[in-house]
This record gives C-alpha cells, structure tokens and sequence, in this order.
C-alpha cells in the first residue's frame, strides 16, 4: 500500500499539486486520471523521489520516504518496477537481455539463476519463445510484454506505469491491461498506472483518483464512475464516445 497525505509541490509560484489525499491499494490496479497538465507525472515523480514535495508525506506500506536514510531509498528503488511510456526497450538487445538488464544491475545472482528467472517471467507474458528477437523483430503488443516481464524481473511490492497502451490497437491495449491487472493480482503488488485510455478505465479502473488542476477531484471504482453526478467527473470521461455509449446503455437497462 502506498499512502500519500496532504501532497504539495510547487515550481516557483505555481502549486502544481495542492495537497493530495490517497490510498493506492496492494493487490489492485489504481489508475491516476485526468487531463493534460493536471499533475499527474508530477505525482508519479513524487513518488519516485524525483521530485521533493514541499509538504506531505508519501508511505511506503507505512514508512515515510522522506524519513528513509540514502540506503533505504535505493532499497525502494528496486522494490518498484517501471513501466515507461513507449516501452522504452534497448534496441540493440535481445528480448532476453532486456529483461536480464535490472537482474544484473541489481542482483548478484548466477547466471544459471539469471537465466532461470528470466524465462520465467518471458513465459509468464507467453514469450518464451521470442527470447532470441530484437525488439524491432516483434510487434508493438509484444514489445509491451517485454517491458512488463522486464518491469517485474525483481520481484517488486509495487509497479509504476506511465500511460502503458500508448501507441496500442484497443484490442492489443485490452490484453496488456489484463496482463497488468492479473500480474497485479497474482503476485500482489501495488500498482499505480497514469493513462488516458477510458478504455483502460472500464477494464482494470478497481481504485481510480481523479485529478483536476493539482487537485484530488474525485476518488471511486470503475462501477462508481458511472453513477456519479458529479459534474467535474462526468465533465471529462463523457468526452468519450465509449463512455456516452456505456451510459446510454445502462439508461436503456441494457
Ligand atoms: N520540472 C518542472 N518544472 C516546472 N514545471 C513543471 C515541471 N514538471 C511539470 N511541470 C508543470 O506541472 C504541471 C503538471 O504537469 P504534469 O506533467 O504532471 O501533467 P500531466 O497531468 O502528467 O499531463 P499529461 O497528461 O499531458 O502528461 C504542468 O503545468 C507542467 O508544466
């Protein structure tokens, strides 16, 4: 679990977070939404240690960050698994040595162990057999897989992702959204996911914080999502044609 109390951050004069409230839940895929320049990188940031928030905490399954000594924050560090907008895969490596990457940089493990546990995760995300492949061999869908088997590798508590069906077909983006929320499930981690796709939101949006101009302007479920009036909420996903024809449905008892 990650809890994040009173989160405020600002560059110069401008408070970009105004004091942010939430809990994103272990086990769940909680989705942070809302328009462009709402805050939302900068949230990811926070939490990340890159940014230093100038008010509010952020816990870690109940330890503060900004009490964590240098050593404990480059503990945390590799207790999160990233998964970049894009994929962000080194061209120049095969899928398997993508995968080995943070293996390498933060273990110390055999090779034999090293290899053993890539395949698992290459077989978890059904790629097992594209191990030899450079990312410029498969399609856009597989190189998503790569990223997560890449973004889980290390075993972390908690995932962070960054927009992850940028760039995907709705089917394709549909089966990456599964995998995050059944990898999510299975081995219970926290994972927190930026995105635009409404699409994403009616699939895995189990624990959704809505923000509006650095503010935490709505909190709920994709199930709440449909019934709420609130008029900031409604303002935004009924800009998507899915979303109109979603409700329209359920005005009709579909
Ligand atoms: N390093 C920075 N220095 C100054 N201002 C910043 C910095 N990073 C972000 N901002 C500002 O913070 C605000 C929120 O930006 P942020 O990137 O968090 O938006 P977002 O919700 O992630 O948008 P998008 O959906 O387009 O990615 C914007 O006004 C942006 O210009």
């Amino acid at each position: 679990m990650i809890e994040i109390k009173n989160l405020k951050k600002r560059f110069g004069d401008e408070e970009i977070l105004k004091g942010i409230d939430f809990v994103f839940e272990t086990g769940k895929t909680n989705l942070v939404i809302g328009q462009s320049g709402s805050g939302k990188s900068v949230l990811l940031k926070c939490m990340l240690g890159l940014f230093t928030p100038e008010e509010g905490t952020i816990e870690y399954d109940g330890n503060s960050y900004s009490d964590f000594t240098d050593e404990e924050k480059r503990a945390l560090r590799q207790e999160i698994g990233m998964l970049f907008q894009g994929g962000a895969l080194f061209d120049s490596m095969t899928v398997e040595e993508n995968v080995m990457f943070p293996l390498r940089m933060f273990t110390k493990k055999r090779k034999k162990d090293l290899h053993e546990r890539v395949n698992e995760v290459l077989k978890r995300v059904n790629l097992e057999d594209s191990a030899k492949k450079f990312p410029s061999e498969i399609s856009g869908g597989m190189q998503k897989r790569v990223a997560i088997a890449r973004a889980i590798v290390n075993k972390p508590k908690y995932l962070f992702c960054d927009e992850p069906n940028s760039g995907l077909d709705p089917h394709t983006a549909t089966i990456i959204d599964n995998l995050i929320h059944d990898i999510t499930v299975e081995y219970d981690i926290t994972t927190v996911i930026i995105t635009h796709d409404m699409n994403s939101l009616l699939e895995i949006g189990e624990n959704i914080a809505f923000l509006k101009d650095g503010v935490l302007a709505w909190k709920g479920d994709k199930t709440q999502i449909f019934k709420t009036d609130d008029k900031t909420v409604t303002d935004f996903v009924y800009t998507s044609d899915l979303f109109k024809k979603v409700r329209e449905a359920q005005n009709q008892g579909l």
